[in-house]
């Protein structure tokens, strides 16, 4: 079996794919791909491990092909296995060798933040001169304190002085680590690039974080427990340092939870058509930030059942506007649903969107608003206003979760066009058919135009 993920991105330039309007309540049952955090932190620490590993059900997406390839050209072994997941094989890992020569090497970002925040520290711990690069909006996104912390600890990085990609790692064959101030105010990631790497570095690691404050601050805690489930000690008892002890990772057999923030969509189908959708095998316990669906969609007007491992969710009468803070990557997500809601809605605490994907809150207001709606952009969110949308093209931006967003729309509003629906690819290649698939079940009840 071969690699069939491509690691490039999306049909950009294909024809606008006409969202479903549902024309009836949606009843309907659907299962998602592996969380791409996840996968891409399970990825990164095998490549640490002290012996093969092997991830179950993993998500094959861009993002994860991205960085399988990253791996590979670091020295690490990935290889295929058939295996029983519903979206393709498991990945058995086999370790990048300590002090690797590399000699020149590029890495591809794509547009992957996972990608161009959490390899650069693990490309320091081999040998040779190593390019990071991605697609062009990845030149935008945030990089300068990984950049600062990689010299912090004694790697020379040649970025041009841009703090952005491209940036060139001199690998040394090894940190040393010890005590390291960053800011990481514009992402959680490069907490969590840290971490990732820092039980590999000679001291350990203790990073501290100056600055702003640290935004999806879940995101770190998934990195704290991936990390101590596989034998690293991590102290985060105290607020913005975070301690890494040195040692093995532990080499690991595990199968990777679906992705909680992909569910959100398909849930979000329940609130935009009054329908019911229900999400099986939902985690009785995870670090997902998309576990937060559970308190999100009643605040807008949902009831939450969660019963035998399935989460299922049915929209009321109308979707209520909410005040909803730190939604972090649920956010776009948050807003098409905020954008069919009878009521204001006022979303805080993610600023940062502007560094990732696209600047989301201008996409958002830009996307909303060409639909007829009256979204508005604050210093760290948005306001989203009641006022009826009409059919339109909704821009992706290269980016899943405006795709998402604008399919959501399109279930309450007919004729809407989601520009490149492609874009999903980064995380959730399956979208467009397990979104027809909605219709598929319960097809008595609800129809699609
Ligand atoms: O570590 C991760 O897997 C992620 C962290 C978050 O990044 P930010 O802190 O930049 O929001 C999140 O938005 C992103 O989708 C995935
Ligand atoms: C911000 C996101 O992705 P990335 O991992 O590229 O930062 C996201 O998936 O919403």
């Amino acid at each position: 079996m071969s690699f069939m993920t491509s690691t490039t991105a999306g049909s950009r330039h294909g024809t606008p794919w006409p969202a479903p309007f549902a024309t009836a309540p949606l009843d309907a049952t659907v299962r998602v791909p592996a969380s791409k955090s996840l996968t891409n932190r399970y990825l990164v620490l095998a490549a640490l491990a002290d012996g093969p590993s092997r991830l179950r059900s993993p998500l094959h997406s861009r993002d994860s092909a991205l960085m399988v390839q990253a791996l590979r050209a670091l020295g690490a072994g990935v290889e295929e296995v058939e295996g029983d997941g519903q979206f393709g094989p498991d990945l058995v890992v086999t370790p990048i060798e300590p002090g690797r020569q590399l000699g020149e090497t590029a890495i591809d970002c794509g547009l992957a933040g996972t990608v161009m925040r959490f390899v650069p520290p693990l490309a320091a711990l081999c040998s040779g001169s190593i390019t990071f690069d991605g697609d062009p909006h990845a030149r935008n996104r945030p990089m300068g304190p990984i950049v600062a912390g990689l010299r912090g600890l004694g790697i020379a990085v040649d970025d041009g002085g841009r703090g952005a990609l491209p940036f060139t790692v001199a690998a040394a064959g090894g940190v040393d680590g010890g005590h390291l101030v960053i800011d990481a105010s514009s992402s959680s990631q490069f907490v969590s690039a840290l971490l990732l790497a820092g039980a590999r570095f000679g001291q350990g690691l203790h990073l501290e974080h100056s600055g702003p404050p640290v935004p999806s601050l879940d995101h770190i805690a998934m990195t704290v427990q991936v990390l101590r489930s596989l034998g690293v000690a991590v102290d985060d008892s105290t607020p913005d340092h975070w301690i890494v002890a040195p040692g093995p990772v532990r080499a690991f057999d595990l199968r990777i939870e679906q992705d909680l923030s992909n569910a959100g969509p398909f849930l979000a189908a329940a609130l935009a058509t009054r329908g019911t959708v229900r999400i099986p095998d939902w985690p009785a316990q995870t670090t997902q930030v998309g576990d937060q669906w559970r308190t999100i969609l009643p605040r807008l007007g949902a009831s939450v059942e969660y019963d035998g491992g399935t989460l299922t969710v049915t929209g009321g009468p109308e979707i209520r506007g909410a005040a909803l803070a730190d939604t972090s990557e649920l956010a776009p997500t948050v807003a098409a649903l905020c954008a069919l809601a009878s009521s204001e809605s006022r979303l805080t605490g993610i600023g940062h969107l502007r560094g990732h994907e696209t600047d989301r809150l201008a996409a958002l207001v830009a996307e909303i608003n060409r639909l007829g709606g009256d979204a508005e952009e604050t210093e760290d969110g948005l306001i989203i206003r009641p006022r009826p949308l009409h059919a339109g093209v909704f821009h992706s931006y290269a980016d899943h979760r405006m795709a998402t967003a604008g399919a959501i729309i399109g279930l309450a509003v007919e004729g809407v066009e989601v520009e490149d629906i492609g874009a999903t690819s980064k995380t959730m290649p399956e979208f467009p058919e397990l979104w027809h698939g909605m219709f598929g079940v319960g097809r008595e009840q609800a129809g699609a135009r």
